[in-house]
């Protein structure tokens, strides 16, 4: 039998059901449930990891994956409803948008969902949990809200000075969009 990738122990991936979408925070699948692969993610230039969340701040593999890829800031930041403005966030994550760099986050506790488009514009929706690592390219559009569990500590990663700017949709004349629809989404 082959062996189940470690990654899928801590991200599943699958398209929602676009009707029925009031609570971000339940699962929307649809009926029957159709899975989403981390190669299909892989095609839409979505990387994953899964890493060892409970020593993220000295795990050697987390040092190379952040020198291979420049990775010179991080932060780490909760979201529960124990945070200011916690309504206000989260209808603001919730957001279709995007942003002119890639953006990375790694969930080192609780869990949370990122929606993303497919090629064909639908919405996949990607559940993270402890141990997921996630890097979704400069152009894609998404938004990410919490699931039943109302809490996920996140590790954001950056390449230079962080820029975390949204733009929401639509926003199709950025450079950002115009290079990742060149390069992903154009068969
Ligand atoms: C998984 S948290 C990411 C939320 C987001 O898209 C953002 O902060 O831009
Ligand atoms: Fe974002």
């Amino acid at each position: 039998m082959l062996r189940k990738d470690p990654r899928e122990e801590v991200i599943e991936a699958w398209y929602i059901d676009d009707d029925s979408n009031e609570n971000p925070s339940l699962p929307y699948h649809k009926e029957p449930k159709e899975v989403v692969s981390l190669d299909q993610l892989a095609e839409l230039g979505i990387l994953t990891w899964k890493l060892d969340a409970d020593n993220y701040e000295t795990d050697e593999e987390l040092n190379k994956i952040r020198e291979a890829r420049g990775y010179t800031y991080m932060d780490c930041i909760c979201n529960n409803e124990q945070v200011p403005n916690y309504e206000e966030m989260n209808k603001r994550i919730y957001e279709e948008h995007l942003h002119s760099d890639d953006e990375t986050r790694y969930c080192v506790d609780g869990s949370g969902y990122l929606d993303v488009r497919d090629v064909e514009d639908k919405w996949i929706r990607i559940w993270l949990k402890k141990g997921a690592m996630i890097v979704l390219p400069a152009g894609i559009y998404h938004r990410a809200s919490l699931d039943f569990n109302s809490y996920i500590k996140l590790v954001r990663l950056f390449a230079g000075n962080p820029v975390w700017t949204p733009h929401n949709r639509p926003n199709d004349d950025l450079q950002a969009r115009k290079e990742y629809v060149e390069k992903f989404l154009i068969q």
